[in-house]
């Protein structure tokens, strides 16, 4: 398994291109099932989940072209096997997106149902109950998620118990097939649905209110292959952000999308940071200073990402004086906190909050990525600490930063890939 070396090397600086966005590329893949012909995404990054979605559209019969410089054709009229295996899906939980649209489009779909996963149970109770109130039959049997509707879902006004981004977009995109009208209320508000919705609009269909937490679906009887470019991916955004305030750098941000990640930019100015924002870039700069403690608390958009938190845990662990980091989303996403400790971070945890009393620096130590942002946070730890920092398991971090190495070091940074 490859491993991450890290260094410091100073404060970053410099500029970085942000590439297409992880989860706007994923549900906008999955959802080009819904379409009569080929369709052509632009901006999509290369990352090992786009290479498990490209693999699981070829498993149902998609034609789908290698991805290059960021472009990938995807002609769904030769699908013939509405099954996502478990072998794939074990390996990206995002796969049941592809439920909905291909309930919807061939009346029929297996998915495999993923199982738990480091953060949290994730349960996908809400994406059946959506389809089921749609008209689906939907059953549980031998690990796969089974659904089938006689002729089209019909329209329905859907309330989420809890909002769900991966449940909202397999909905919204089931209902662009449904006979009628469907509302989804309590949908999740996240830029990434949004993206999902302009692509289906493009498409054909008849989508209003992405953004806000009532959606309306008008159905249409069929969508059309089109060409989309993939938004900015506000997470990596954030991750190099953060990489440079915790090393006291300045970076610029190129390709991104500063609109989208307003939360996380108000709490970088808070830690400090002189924040500079353009239509496609954002400019970070610490003038040298060493970062404030800035206390947040997770929750669904527009509120604080969850998947910024680790990496804020790191730049708080550097800051001068004490912070409160509060995980409301998942249940257990703080397995970044031991590993962080193991590099002298001090912070204890107390249920769903981590409190944090920052130092100086940290010390170069042999740590485990469990989970993509938690693989990230440890990255931007080494940037900073003493020694050498080994992350192991970065299997985890290619699924969702491309290029990461490559990025870093045009930044000024010491990091390599030691291959297995
Ligand atoms: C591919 C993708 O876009 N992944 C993102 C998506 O994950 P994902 O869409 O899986 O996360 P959700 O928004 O669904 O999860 C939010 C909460 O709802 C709960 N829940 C969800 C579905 C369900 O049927 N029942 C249920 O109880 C979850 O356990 C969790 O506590 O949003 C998360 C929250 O912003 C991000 O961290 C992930 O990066
Ligand atoms: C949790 C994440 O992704 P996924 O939902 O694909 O596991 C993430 O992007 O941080």
């Amino acid at each position: 398994m490859d491993k991450l070396q890290v260094r410091a090397a100073g404060p970053l600086a410099g500029e970085v291109t942000i590439s297409g966005a992880k989860n706007a590329a994923l549900p906008i893949l999955m959802s080009a099932v819904l379409a009569q012909d080929t369709m052509t995404l632009g901006n999509v990054p290369q990352l090992r989940d786009v290479a498990t979605t490209i693999a699981l559209l070829r498993q149902l019969g998609a034609e789908v072209s290698d991805l290059e410089n960021g472009t990938l054709t995807i002609n769904p009229a030769t699908i013939s096997h509405c099954v996502a295996e478990y072998d794939l899906v074990k390996t990206m939980r995002a796969s049941i997106m592809l439920l909905g649209p291909l309930v919807a489009k061939y009346g029929h779909a297996d998915v495999s149902l993923p199982g738990g996963c480091a953060i949290g149970a994730r349960p996908v109770n809400l994406h059946i109950q959506g389809l089921e109130a749609m008209g689906a039959e939907v059953t549980v049997e031998e690990g796969y998620v089974k659904a089938r509707v006689d002729g089209r879902l019909k329209g329905a006004t859907i309330l989420m118990d809890v909002v769900s981004v991966t449940g909202t977009e397999n909905l919204m995109a089931a209902a662009t097939l449904a006979d009628g009208v469907t509302f989804i209320e309590n949908a999740a508000r996240e830029p990434e649905v949004v993206d999902l919705a302009s692509c289906l609009n493009a498409m054909g269909a008849k989508i209003s209110g992405a953004g806000t937490d009532v959606i309306r679906i008008e159905g249409v009887e069929k969508l059309n292959g089109i060409r989309y470019q993939v938004m900015p991916d506000r997470i990596e955004t954030g991750t190099y952000l953060v990489a440079a305030a915790a090393t006291r750098g300045q970076v610029v941000c190129r390709n991104a999308a500063p609109e989208t990640l307003e939360p996380v930019l108000l709490k970088l100015e808070e830690a400090g940071a002189k924040v500079e924002r353009g239509d496609d870039w954002i400019s970070l700069d610490m003038e040298g200073r060493r970062a404030k403690p800035v206390s947040i608390k997770t929750a669904p958009h527009p509120a604080f990402p969850t998947d910024m938190q680790a990496q804020f845990c790191t730049l708080n662990a550097l800051a001068e004086g004490h912070s409160k980091v509060t995980e409301t989303i998942f249940e257990n996403r703080f397995m970044h906190v031991p590993e962080l400790q193991r590099m002298g971070a001090v912070m204890d945890l107390d249920g769903h909050t981590c409190l944090i009393d920052g130092r100086e620096t940290l010390q170069g130590a042999q740590v485990m990525a469990t989970d993509l942002r938690a693989s990230a946070c440890l990255v931007i730890a080494g940037l900073v600490a003493s020694g050498t920092t080994v992350v192991d398991r970065i299997y985890h971090l290619d699924r969702g930063y491309e290029q990461i190495e490559h990025k870093l070091a045009g930044l000024g940074a010491d990091v390599s890939r030691l291959k297995a």
